[in-house]
């Protein structure tokens, strides 16, 4: 609770229960902040907030009616306003504690996670993320990967009273696009890839850099930035755009970084590769898969580095690193094939994803990929992971990846018209398809169950409806079919 003088410049003295931007949620004796938005506009809901108890109204555009009793403050932009506020409600929860935000188009969610984990072995962690706030035993449900400004700087909040020291944030496009990140004081942003994505928000590839390029920016002086040195076209960018007051760190595969890694070999279940830190050289095996989890990695180091661990606790560090749940995660099935679950947002992940399996499967054996169809309103996604699909997969089944507005049917003939190269099958219902994959597998065959990841739900237009997860019907798959799936993980 705050005195409303102690967070506008008033004369006015009542005390400050709360903060909304959401109508729908507004409290007693709260504070309403009115948002202009893409599809609706928060002015509108300015009578509705009085009506269900906040003391103050923050607006930026002319109200049609103002109530006695209620303070009306007006401001040029309500969300620097609202994140100016937020900050003194929660006690500027950020400035005391390590705040660690990593962006990129992939990668987002095993980075923040992996620095999360090994870090939790020195001192009390939290994280922000897809979908929800983790510290100690406290799981915060959210809607989205970087939360709204309220959420974010309360969960801070919560998370210094539970004396957590620090905390790794998923920082997307749209949460630095849309401000909600713009009064956390970040002491390390770290960069992990760029690919083109939610083009459709912000129009153009330099739009999208440009929204990432912020992060940076926020960064205070004492703090670091972590590139990746192959990303060469975001770092042009920000050289020739960004101011940042922070110290700059590198790390890379092909190009030369402050952290490097070289002679990557990728096998089913780990990788190994040799690490060029400081002058010093170790050969390395983590168990994270793929080429593209070797930069993940790097990033993690390089933020160790940041943080002025020997190098020595670095290279120990590497021990802490585990897989990520739905995240080129290789399920212990005890079959003679293998199964692997993977979020695969993105086209370009697809591409890594079948890579990575031509690489490590053995000549005679198959790639059998599960694949969510894209719907109608992403038929360019559909056409360009079909085109990858046909290059480097020997069987597809053709399947559901959430509830959409469009015919599953259509859409799975849609993709299966553009498979001309491999064989391939529908099974709209997706438990029926992990089935039908599990049943197929022969010796040495590597599975893929792309698209779901980690996610036990289904989204549909009504919300989101109870699914198992592909993890938990694969287990359960393999436990009825061949009798060894191991009963504690299902
Ligand atoms: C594109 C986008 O991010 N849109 C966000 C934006 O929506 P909007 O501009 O359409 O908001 P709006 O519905 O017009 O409402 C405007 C204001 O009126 C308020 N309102 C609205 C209705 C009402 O009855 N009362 C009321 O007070 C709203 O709370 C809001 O403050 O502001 C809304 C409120 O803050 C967000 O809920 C909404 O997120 C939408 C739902 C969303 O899905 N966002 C996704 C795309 C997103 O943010 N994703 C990223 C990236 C994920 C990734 O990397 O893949 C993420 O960080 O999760």
């Amino acid at each position: 609770m705050k005195r409303v003088n102690e967070l506008f410049d008033v004369k006015e003295d009542f005390k400050i229960i709360s903060l909304h931007s959401d109508s729908r949620y507004v409290g007693k004796d709260s504070v309403f902040f009115c948002i202009e938005g893409l599809t609706t506009d928060g002015h509108r809901y300015a009578d509705d907030a009085v009506f269900q108890g906040a003391k103050v109204i923050v607006h930026s555009k002319p109200l049609k009616r103002k109530y006695p009793g209620v303070l009306y403050i007006q401001v040029k932009d309500v969300l620097d306003e609202l994140n100016r506020v937020a900050n003194i409600f929660y006690d500027y929860p950020s400035y005391k504690m390590t705040v660690i935000g990593i962006t990129g188009t992939s990668g987002k969610t095993v980075v923040a996670l992996t620095i999360r984990d090994v870090l939790n072995h020195y001192l009390k962690m939290g994280y922000i993320g897809t979908n929800d706030a983790q510290y100690g035993s406290t799981v915060i449900q959210s809607s989205y990967t970087t939360p709204e400004t309220i959420f974010l700087h309360r969960t801070l909040n919560e998370m210094v009273k539970s004396d957590v020291k620090g905390v790794t944030i998923e920082v997307s496009s749209h949460g630095l696009a849309l401000k909600r990140v713009d009064s956390i004081d970040f002491d390390i942003a770290v960069f992990t890839n760029i690919h083109e994505e939610h083009l459709d928000f912000h129009g153009t590839m330099e739009n999208l850099m440009r929204a990432k390029m912020k992060l940076f920016e926020l960064v205070n002086e004492k703090g670091f930035v972590i590139l990746n040195a192959d990303e060469v076209r975001f770092n042009h960018f920000l050289a020739q755009n960004a101011k940042i007051k922070a110290h700059r760190l590198t790390y890379g595969i092909d190009h030369k970084a402050d952290i490097m890694a070289k002679n990557v070999r990728v096998f089913i279940d780990h990788t190994e590769f040799d690490l060029f830190i400081k002058d010093e050289v170790y050969h390395v095996n983590v168990p994270l898969l793929g080429r593209f989890n070797v930069s993940n990695t790097l990033a993690t180091l390089t933020v160790l580095m940041a943080l002025e661990m020997p190098i020595e606790q670095i290279v120990s560090a590497i021990d802490y690193i585990s897989p990520v749940d739905g995240r080129m995660e290789l399920l212990e099935t005890h079959t003679p094939f293998h199964v692997i679950v993977d979020f695969c947002q993105y086209v370009h992940a697809y591409g890594q994803v079948f890579r990575f399996a031509k690489s490590v499967i053995k000549p005679n054996s198959r790639i059998i990929a599960i694949i969510g169809v894209p719907s109608k309103k992403e038929i360019n996604k559909r056409n360009r992971i079909a085109k990858i699909a046909n290059k480097y997969c020997d069987q597809v089944i053709l399947t559901q990846e959430d509830d959409r507005d469009d015919n599953m049917l259509d859409s799975c003939e849609a993709m299966q018209d553009l498979l001309k190269e491999t064989v391939s099958v529908i099974v709209t219902d997706r438990r029926v398809a992990i089935y039908q994959a599990i049943e197929m597998a022969c010796n040495e065959d590597l599975i893929l169950i792309l698209g779901k990841g980690h996610e036990q739900f289904m989204k549909s237009s009504v919300g989101n409806q109870p699914y198992p997860g592909d993890k938990y019907i694969a287990l359960k798959a393999v436990e009825e079919i061949f009798g060894g799936g191991k009963e504690d993980e299902i």
